[in-house]
């Protein structure tokens, strides 16, 4: 039995009890400053929003949540706004029926006071986010590194053709680790020969010390990734090092490639919480991050390996690494325990984050905590993102048929999780 298909068993998480010590993003959960988790100062209380004004407002202009989704058109200067709903709901979720209480047959707003709380809710909830999002898909590695049958070199190989054909502009092929440690990837070099010729993708592989790298290159490898952890016990155990010796591999790995122009992506693991330790201060996750910065990483991922993040500790944690490594600069890794990937995103979005890693569904569980998930599945984020008018260049039609390829192989039935549903708009999605 896959470990997808085994119980979540979520009671026997180690270590989750220390996360129900991180409040919840709520008005009443907001951190003071240096607080004894250090978390770092509350993202609401910092003047960028409040929630209790969010109620103010929402009593003050007659009580409706969600305002938006009345009224299919904007009234005001915001291009922005009217291609988000626009794109929504002409290709999904086109109704009529949003205007039919607010709107009049013209479909204008009835009072500008309305209007301009429609306004106020989209700068205040959308302002920010990116018009146009990269998606590093990490299937064929992180996702195929936790399956507990063997896949053949061959069906990897035609995975990756088939992610790279569906636009995705990143896909990360595969693994230059210990062999005993990760057998699924120990083809890693006969992967990496049979996919370095192939074009438009970035194919980057991990390398976690100079002896990874230097195999990496001689298959072919043009882009790699080192892998550090905010957490002490979590580097010992994936890595069989410290953090700074971590540190100090990678330094030597970044200076081999910088002679070679290869790029480095650095990760960090453990963002949030640690399956030994729990709880893991946003101040290390920081710390990590500035130094793969540093070192010549040209973007940092930050992993939420055991997928116990929600947008309550997303946010003190992104905006501890946004003080050290500038947003662009950045990338977000969620594993999808708990089902808050998407919500992550989001909150991750709202802060800026433009790149999103994810793995097509179906693949993979997580070796380092009993019933911690795989990664946020990539048609999911595809999805979200175009609901959101995103662009991604990704055609989501393509990615779910590599997610069934891989998921037909390894004797599942096409589709999982959300892929099902999303059948039902495929057969519509050009490129998003
Ligand atoms: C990191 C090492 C290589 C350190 O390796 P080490 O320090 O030598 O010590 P070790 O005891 O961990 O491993 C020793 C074995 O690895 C061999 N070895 C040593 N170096 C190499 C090499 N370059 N290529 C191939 N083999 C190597 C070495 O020869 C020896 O072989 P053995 O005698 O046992 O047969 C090892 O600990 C290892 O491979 N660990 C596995 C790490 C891994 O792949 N973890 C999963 C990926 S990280 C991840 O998933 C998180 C991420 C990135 O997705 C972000 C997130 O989700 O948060």
């Amino acid at each position: 039995m896959s470990s997808l298909e085994e119980p979540l068993g979520l009671d026997k998480l180690p270590s989750m009890s220390t996360i129900d010590r991180i409040q919840r993003f709520s008005s009443s959960a907001c951190r003071p400053i240096g607080d004894d988790m250090g978390m770092g100062i509350c993202w609401i209380q910092g003047g960028r929003s409040s929630s209790s004004n969010s109620c103010k407002e929402y009593d003050e202009n007659g009580g409706d949540t969600f305002p938006w989704r009345r009224h299919r058109k904007n009234t005001s200067q915001n291009g922005f706004v009217n291609r988000r709903t626009t794109s929504a709901g002409s290709k999904i979720f086109a109704s009529e029926n949003f205007c039919e209480s607010h709107c009049s047959p013209g479909h204008e707003y009835k009072t500008k006071s309305t209007s301009d709380n429609i306004q106020h809710m989209t700068n205040k909830f959308l302002k920010d986010i990116p018009k146009f999002v990269k998606i590093v898909e990490v299937g064929p590695r992180d996702g195929l590194q936790n399956e507990k049958n063997m896949v053949p070199t061959s069906v990897k190989v035609e995975l990756i053709h088939r992610l790279v054909s569906s636009g995705l502009p990143v896909v990360e092929a595969t693994s230059f680790v210990s062999p005993t440690r990760v057998p699924q990837l120990s083809d890693a070099a006969e992967v990496m020969e049979a996919v370095r010729n192939l074009e438009g993708a970035r194919l980057p592989v991990l390398t976690p010390n100079l002896k990874s790298f230097r195999a990496a290159i001689a298959a072919g490898a043009k882009e790699v990734a080192v892998f550090a952890s905010a957490s002490e016990s979590f580097s010992k155990a994936n890595i069989n090092c410290s953090i700074e010796e971590s540190l100090d591999r990678y330094r030597a790995v970044t200076s081999a490639a910088k002679e070679l122009a290869i790029p480095v992506r650095g990760y960090v693991s453990c963002v949030v919480g640690c399956p030994t330790e729990g709880a893991v201060s946003p101040s290390n996750v920081a710390y990590v991050a500035k130094e793969l910065y540093e070192m010549g990483c040209f973007e940092i991922s930050l992993g939420d390996t055991i997928g116990v993040a929600t947008p309550g500790t997303v946010v003190p944690m992104l905006e501890a690494v946004m003080g050290v490594v500038p947003v662009d600069k950045l990338a977000v890794h969620f594993h999808d325990t708990y089902g808050q990937s998407l919500p992550n995103i989001l909150i991750s979005l709202q802060m800026g984050i433009s790149t999103i890693d994810s793995s097509v569904a179906g693949l993979g569980g997580c070796p380092y905590a009993k019933g911690a998930t795989g990664n946020v599945a990539t048609e999911d984020v595809v999805y979200m993102l175009h609901g959101l008018g995103i662009k991604t260049n990704v055609d989501l039609a393509k990615v779910m048929s590599a997610g069934n390829f891989i998921n037909n192989h390894l004797g599942r039935p096409s589709g999982s999780k959300t892929a099902i549903a999303l059948n039902r708009v495929a057969a519509d999605s050009s490129k998003m």
